[in-house]
């Protein structure tokens, strides 16, 4: 395994004066290429802050951000965005399908925004990570068709869309019941397995975690501890 992102010290405040609160208070945190990682922590402990910032949606306060080599607390909007696109993968609680699509064109959206139009090759390799997520059955359902544990499914084919390095997963399986949530990690894991994707998840719940190779626990801002499993 090689070192895949590198964060040091970082520090993250939203508001001022009196408004001011410090989320971040000097975090670090390392991933190695093909790491399964659970992110666990209070509510209001940082998590999606961080997870925010280390896809590059939001510029930390202070710190040092460095990922594939590159440190991004200096790179400029444009630059963050193509990098963005072709490295990092998003999934969230609520999977942020578009409802009037197709699953099939729920996952080239990524590629079709990033390369400007939809190409054959596009379509192909969303088929493909559809069968692979097992819904070649639901390739042309539109989303408000499918379940909660297909949608989130969906969105997950959709986050390797580009084949990014590292996929940051937002409560993935928050909305989930239990049978769903177990089958979506399962997954996940069988995707880190056989392609060496990083994912980082968080999750509030020990269960998930536990499945997970390692754990980060976030606390007072800062990484309390990292246990493996
Ligand atoms: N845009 C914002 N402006 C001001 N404060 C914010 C903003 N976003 C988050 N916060 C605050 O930052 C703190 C951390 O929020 P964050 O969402 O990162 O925590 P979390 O660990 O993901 O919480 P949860 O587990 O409940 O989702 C909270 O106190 C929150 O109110």
């Amino acid at each position: 395994m090689s070192a895949l992102l590198d964060v040091r010290d970082l520090v993250k405040t939203y508001g001022e004066g009196d408004a001011e609160t410090r989320v971040l208070k000097g975090l670090d945190l390392s991933l190695e290429t093909g790491e399964l990682s659970a992110l666990l922590g209070p509510s209001g402990s940082g998590k999606s802050t961080l997870l925010t910032i280390l896809g590059t949606l939001m510029k930390p306060t202070s710190g040092q951000h460095i990922m594939l080599g590159q440190d991004l607390t200096t790179a400029d909007d444009r630059n963050l965005t193509e990098f963005r696109n072709r490295h990092i993968g998003f999934v969230f609680q609520f999977h942020h399908l578009l409802p009037d699509f197709t699953a099939l064109e729920n996952v080239i959206f990524p590629s079709a925004v990033a390369a400007g139009r939809e190409t054959r090759a596009a379509r192909d390799r969303g088929r493909e990570l559809l069968a692979r997520v097992g819904l070649q059955d639901r390739t042309d359902f539109v989303a408000t068709k499918l379940s909660g544990g297909q949608k989130q499914r969906v969105a997950i084919a959709r986050a390797l869309m580009n084949r990014p390095e590292l996929v940051l997963a937002d409560e993935p399986t928050g909305n989930l019941d239990r049978e769903s949530a177990t089958q979506v990690m399962e997954l996940i894991a069988e995707i880190n397995d056989n392609e060496q994707t990083t994912f980082l998840i968080s999750t509030h719940d020990e269960k998930i975690a536990e499945t997970c190779r390692r754990q980060v626990r976030v606390l007072d801002g800062r990484t309390a501890s990292q246990s493996q499993s």
